[in-house]
């Protein structure tokens, strides 16, 4: 309700206990009529729930309305008439008692609705189990049947419930629906036999013609036309538009197996209704002495045959008296009338006592097999107040019933108020109310009460009329302040009233009954013998209904009104011992019709229900009381202290809230848990000033939430980064640990190869030998000597490859040769090979003599000389190599002969070196050739040459054993064996 307290300006408000102007029927009519047109159909008055009938389908009772409403505080949502059933349920699951929803209204203003969505919340809502959904389909099924056999077209209503009707459900600890049972009250049995114009029987009957497929109608012996049967016509519409007889028929058949009505019992049931419409097509005339006699003898045999009854003793119970004397009993015939009145009377009991065993067979099926511990939520569907031109009897029970509902009301809501102040520790303010004790008292008191004074007409001998009743009550109870007749009305109201009314002034209004009729109706004489036939029925359920040790035969039976009184006065017990929970439907308009609200009509019924009274009542001390943590919860925005959380209890925060926002000490009252408001302007003050603070609130709130969110985002973005570095992290580390891993594996099979590298290939050092052959061969390929004057700088093999690398130096030598071969040039060639053949030719003719003169101090020339022979023949085969050399690496060796254009610039690039094995030879031949023999100078000893300009070089020449040339220590160039320079 809290939520809604902004919108009470469009939509009126939610709870007329805080409506201003609470005793104002005309603002309650306002505040009523302003919801209805916004489709608002709900109001409260405190926990007390108004509803009017909007005559058109809502969306408001859907399995998400139910969802919306399960559970939820009573006052959060707008009123519903869920939120009330769900308020009920879920206190008597918390609080463990017995709880009750008293549901009034007049006819056609939606009590058996209110009723039914109330059912159907608990079915949907209750916990749910194969059994528990057994039990929870009986109970909604329960109702068509009910509805059928105790419904009917009135004007009012298509679908009027004529008869009251209190249904218990019974609830486990768990909360599941266990079982259920109905008590009914006042079923109206007159209509079996009449109705008024524009009004039906009983649904069953119809549906059953209509309904009922041919073999059933054959064996029943029925046409399946309502025309034919007395008891359907009369008041001239079987036919109702807004009612589908077939398909309830379908409904009700299906019910019947659902609620455990076996075959049998079923066509004993049909039977007992078709014997209903056989009974009224009976007719009687009068013999020769004016007695009643019978003609339809083929109503009589489906009579018989359906109840199981012999015709003959039918016949004389329809048409007879049973008088008993003392020692004999006597038959009595009847006139026509008293025929028919028997008739009638027979067909109402037979219904009647059939309904009741109805009801009784449903109980059966609804009954909790499980005796464990259980509470209970009562509905109580029973008609309002009625107020018809003509009130008669039915009326006078009907508002009696509805004081003594008023009486309970009273006792148990101020009751509830003083246990609540008492509780709350507020000082419990006496409510002024008005107590309708005193007209409880005028209806059912002892001796002097209507009723009293009604059964004792009824049963005393002699002429009682319904005006000595009148005149009775006008000599005993005349000068009650609540009775008034015409007779003893002042002049003005006496206009009101005719001869035979009398008017009540009950707690609702005042209503006038017509006395006519009430003694008859009253005694619902039922002719001894008619009972007595019945009790010879085959029929099981008349069988049942009439069962041959009836109570007391001879004592005259309770009168209707004693029998309503007794079972009002169990109802009330009933109910006195539950918690009370009200719902009072209203109808907007008599024509049915959505949309429109009949001001007079509304006011009528809001007078009637006493919707005023139950306000003043409830406004009777402070229109509003909340739980402090509800109340602080709501407006603790309003002031600095309490905003936005409060340190200390709740009842605090409220005292310093309120004592901020100014309130007077006579508008609240500080109970133990709640806060009391006395005036509903000091509410919708704080509420108006809430508003305003809201929206201040709401943009700030916002922000912050932003700020939260987009923090919160942060930091989950935050704690996903972490969370992937660490996973990052971890990954690296462990490919870096695998992969140091891998190396400290492989370096140690290095190691291992690498020692054993000379031990044969094996698991050890296969793999290292492997990249030894691989790293010598990769390292020889880049460094293979440039030229064959190098060939001798080859790369030294490992041990392992020495073989190998041999083959591949003469390999590639002889590659190099055959390149070399390859690129010289024809000219060249053509040169070499002058100089070869010049060299070949003079070399024959080289003299020993000439060489003598040559070398003819040197030393070595004549071990050369010795071998000349040999010399010869081999100079002839050899070929003379021309090669060049850098000048780096090179160190001239004996037998070769370099050609330089300077001898200081020994071995420049450019110089040609000779190389022969016969080096005397071709000097020799040389020195012939330019013909100077001084061309050629031996040097023995030393010679100095520059090494460059400035700089002086000396080389010493030696013999020896061996040639070798070396640095000496004196820092010459020493060349033992044979050396020749020339220049
Ligand atoms: N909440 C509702 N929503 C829509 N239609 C409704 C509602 N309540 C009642 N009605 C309509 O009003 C009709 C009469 O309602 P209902 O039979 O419940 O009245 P009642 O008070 O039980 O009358 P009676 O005392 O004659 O049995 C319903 O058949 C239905 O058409």
């Amino acid at each position: 309700m809290e939520a809604s307290l902004t919108a009470r300006d469009r939509v009126g408000i939610q709870d007329f206990v805080l409506l201003d102007a609470y005793t104002s029927e005309t603002a309650f009519l306002d505040n009523l009529r302003k919801r209805f047109h916004e489709n608002l159909i709900y109001t409260y008055i405190g926990t007390l729930l108004v509803s009017l009938n909007p005559y058109k389908e809502l969306d408001i009772y859907s399995k998400k309305q139910m969802d919306t409403y399960m559970g939820v505080n009573f006052f959060e949502l707008p009123p519903h008439i869920y939120a009330l059933a769900d308020n009920v349920f879920r206190t008597m699951m918390s609080e463990f008692n017995n709880h009750f929803i008293l549901i009034s209204g007049e006819s056609g203003a939606g009590k058996t609705e209110a009723c039914k969505k109330i059912l159907h919340f608990y079915a949907v809502s209750c916990p749910s189990t194969k059994i528990l959904n057994n039990v929870r389909d009986r109970l909604l099924l329960s109702n068509p049947v009910l509805e059928a056999f105790g419904n009917a077209k009135t004007l009012k209503n298509d679908n009027s419930s004529r008869f009251g009707k209190y249904m218990d459900i019974q609830f486990d600890h768990q909360g599941g629906a266990v079982g259920g049972h109905i008590l009914s009250y006042l079923l109206e049995k007159s209509r079996v036999v009449h109705q008024n114009h524009g009004e039906r029987n009983f649904h069953i009957f119809y549906q059953l013609v209509d309904g009922g497929d041919e073999d059933l109608l054959r064996w029943l012996g029925l046409r399946r036309d309502c025309q034919h049967y007395n008891y359907l016509v009369q008041g001239d519409c079987a036919k109702v538009s807004s009612v589908n007889d077939r398909s309830d028929w379908r409904t009700v058949r299906k019910a019947l197996s659902v609620v455990d009505f076996s075959e049998s019992d079923v066509e004993h049931l049909f039977g007992i209704v078709a014997s209903v419409l056989h009974l009224g097509n009976l007719k009687f005339e009068a013999d020769t002495r004016g007695y009643a006699a019978l003609h339809n003898s083929q109503e009589m045999h489906w009579l018989s045959k359906l109840l199981g009854i012999p015709a003959q003793v039918l016949q004389q119970g329809l048409t007879h008296r049973k008088i008993e004397a003392k020692t004999e009993e006597v038959f009595s015939p009847f006139s026509v009338d008293h025929a028919v009145y028997a008739r009638d009377a027979l067909a109402k009991a037979v219904y009647g006592r059939t309904f009741n065993w109805l009801v009784n067979k449903i109980n059966e099926s609804l009954a909790n097999v499980d005796s464990s511990r259980k509470t209970v939520i009562g509905l109580l569907d029973i008609y309002g107040f009625e107020v018809f031109t003509v009130n008669s009897f039915e009326q006078f029970c009907i508002n009696y019933c509805n004081e003594k509902l008023q009486q309970l009301f009273i006792q148990l809501t101020l009751k509830s108020e003083q246990a609540e102040y008492e509780m709350e520790g507020v000082e419990w303010e006496p409510v002024p109310y008005f107590n309708n004790k005193i007209i409880c008292d005028l209806v059912e008191e002892k001796h002097r009460g209507i009723i009293s004074l009604l059964d004792e007409e009824c049963l005393r001998p002699g002429e009682a009329t319904d005006f000595t009743l009148l005149e009775k009550m006008e000599e005993i109870i005349g000068g009650h302040p609540h009775f008034v007749t015409h007779k003893l009305a002042d002049q003005k109201t006496r206009k009101s009233l005719a001869r035979g009314d009398f008017r009540l002034l009950h707690y609702a209004g005042e209503v006038t009954y017509s006395v006519v009729g009430f003694l008859d109706k009253n005694n619902d004489l039922l002719y001894r013998n008619g009972k007595e036939v019945m009790q010879q029925s085959k029929n099981l359920i008349i069988k049942h209904c009439f069962p041959p040790s009836e109570p007391d035969q001879k004592k005259r039976p309770e009168t209707v009104v004693t029998q309503f009184k007794s079972s009002l006065v169990g109802l009330i017990e009933i109910l006195g011992t539950k918690e009370p929970w009200y719902v009072r439907c209203i109808k907007p308009n008599e024509a049915k019709e959505p949309g429109r609200f009949d001001d007079v009509l509304v006011r009528h019924q809001v007078k009637y229900l006493g919707l005023m009274e139950h306000l003043r009542v409830r406004r009777a001390g402070f229109a509003y009381r909340r739980k402090y943590e509800i109340f602080l919860q709501r407006y603790k925005p309003l002031c600095p202290d309490t905003w936005p959380n409060w340190k200390g209890t709740a009842a605090e925060g409220v005292q310093v809230l309120i004592k901020h926002l100014g309130y007077q000490p006579d508008e609240y009252k500080m109970g133990r848990t709640k806060i009391f408001i006395r005036h509903p302007r000091t509410l919708f003050a704080t509420e108006d000033a809430f508003q305003v603070c809201k929206h201040k609130l709401a943009t700030k709130i916002q922000a912050k939430y932003k700020g939260y969110r987009v923090k919160g985002d942060y930091q989950k973005q935050k704690e996903a980064a972490t969370k992937i570095e660490n996973c990052w992290r971890g990954l690296m580390a462990r490919k870096e640990r695998e992969k140091r891993e891998w190396a400290v594996a492989i370096i140690k099979r290095f190691i291992k190869g690498f020692m054993t590298r000379n031990e044969p290939s094996g698991a050890d050092n296969r793999e290292y030998l492997s990249y030894v052959r691989h790293s010598y061969l990769t390292r020889l390929r880049e460094n293979l000597p440039k030229t064959l004057l190098h060939k001798d700088l080859w790369l030294t093999p490992p041990p392992i490859l020495k073989e190998t690398s041999l083959f591949l130096k003469q390999l590639f030598i002889r590659h190099m040769v055959r390149k070399y071969v390859q690129g010289i040039t024809e000219e060249r060639k053509a040169l070499v090979c002058y100089t070869h053949t010049r060299i070949h030719t003079r070399i024959h003719t080289c003299t020993h003599m000439q060489a003598a003169v040559i070398f003819h101090n040197f030393c070595l020339f004549a071990a050369s000389v010795e071998s000349a022979d040999q010399f010869h023949v081999q100079r002839e085969k050899r070929d003379v190599p021309v090669v060049k050399y850098d000048r780096n690496g090179f160190r001239p060796r004996p037998r070769q002969l370099v050609f330089t254009r300077d001898a200081a610039y020994l071995l420049d690039e450019g110089d040609l070196v000779l190389e022969c094995d016969f080096l005397f030879e071709a000097l020799t031949k040389l020195s012939a050739i330019v013909d100077k023999c001084d061309f050629i100078q031996v040097v023995q000893d030393s010679v100095r040459f520059d090494i460059q300009p400035g700089r002086e070089g000396v080389v010493d020449f030696r013999s020896g054993q061996e040639s070798v040339v070396y640095r000496a220590k004196n820092g010459h160039l020493t060349v033992v064996i044979i050396y020749l320079f020339f220049s």
